[in-house]
């Protein structure tokens, strides 16, 4: 194999372009050439490359977001559009094709390998919902940004005597909003793999009004409900009055923490030694701090599980 290609895809995440520079300069390494692949599937589709250079990925490791920028590309889905972009990479000569992304992204690589094009993927999302790898790169960056969030309106929020409920994100997975509530000692957190009870939140919240605490913290991950919709609740069954904040997309930025910068090089150049040894339909994680690969398909077959016992030590520990 002479020359790859590299795409970052679906929502961006601290600590892609660490692992595109990963990918750039163990290709080059091994005299492999690397064409960064823009937008995404957009660009694949298209064909919207540049020859990447070991210059070219210098003082990216510490920077937010994607150099190659990313996008979610629906008509990919399409047999024909996946057809049109591998004869692309074909004409360019590029033999295989590391793809940065989440679980729909994988989904998508998957199908490039049923068509001949040898595709490894590196998971990079903040939601952390792929099955194959205890850690994603960018979920440690994004749960500081939260937790730091939190910090801030705790204070807020002890000084006025406030309930504050936090929703962040996380679509189908509640990691972000687990770890950030265990992280900052929120008082009760609602996650989409558990089922929430009301009545014990509010149980909760007035048991720390009669040891005087007047305030409380309620992580809601988006994918259960609306941080308001949780306020309206909480106001009708039992006339709590709340703030809430809903975290947004600030959770997708900042720069990359040293855990993320260290999984991204890992698992960036472990993917291109697949390819180099000729595996394709494969995807890199992390098990027990060891670097290791699974088959693509695992995204089919295997669902991420939030780590319960997290959830129960969260609320043994905020009782
Ligand atoms: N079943 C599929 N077949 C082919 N391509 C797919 C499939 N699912 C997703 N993709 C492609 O992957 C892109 C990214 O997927 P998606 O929007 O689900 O993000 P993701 O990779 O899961 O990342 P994140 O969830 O972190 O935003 C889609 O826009 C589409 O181009
Ligand atoms: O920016 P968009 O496309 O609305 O995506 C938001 C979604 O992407 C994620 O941030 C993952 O990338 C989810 O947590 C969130 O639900
Ligand atoms: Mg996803």
């Amino acid at each position: 194999m002479k020359r790859i290609g590299v795409l970052t895809s679906g929502g961006d995440s601290p600590g892609m372009n660490a692992a595109i520079r990963a990918v750039v300069r163990k290709a080059n390494y091994h005299g492999v050439e690397v064409f960064g692949i823009y937008h995404g599937y957009e660009g694949f589709i298209k064909g919207k490359m540049e020859l990447l250079d070991l210059g070219s990925v210098g003082g990216i490791i510490q920077r937010g977001g994607t150099k190659l920028f990313s996008s979610r590309c629906p008509e990919f889905k399409e047999k024909k559009y996946q057809l049109q972009g591998i004869e692309k990479m074909k004409e360019a000569g590029i033999e295989g094709l590391v793809v940065i992304g989440g679980d729909g992204s994988f989904r998508g690589a998957y199908e490039l390998t049923k068509l001949g094009l040898a595709c490894i993927g590196v998971p990079a999302t903040i939601d952390n919902d792929i099955a194959g790898t205890e850690f994603t790169i960018g979920f440690d960056t994004a749960l500081n940004t939260v937790v730091s969030a939190i910090d801030k309106i705790r204070d807020t929020a002890t000084s006025h005597e406030n309930t504050f409920i936090i929703e962040v994100m996380g679509r189908d997975a509640g990691d972000i909003a687990l770890w950030s509530g265990l992280a900052a000692g929120a008082e009760s957190v609602i996650i989409p793999e558990e089922p929430y009870d009301l009545d014990d939140i509010i149980t909760r919240m007035k048991r720390g009004e009669a040891r005087n605490k007047k305030h409380s913290i309620i992580i809601v991950a988006e994918g259960v409900m609306p941080a308001s919709k949780l306020a309206n609740m909480l106001k009708e069954k039992a006339g709590i009055e709340t703030r809430i904040t809903v975290l947004g997309h600030i959770q997708r930025g900042g720069s990359p923490s040293a855990f993320d910068r260290v999984l991204a090089s890992r698992l960036g150049a472990r993917a291109v030694e697949l390819l180099l040894e000729g595996k394709t339909s494969r995807a890199v994680g992390i098990k027990n701090h060891q670097v290791y690969d699974y088959d693509l398909r695992e995204i089919f077959t295997a669902k991420h599980k939030a780590d319960t016992s997290l959830y129960t030590l969260s609320k043994e520990l905020s009782i």
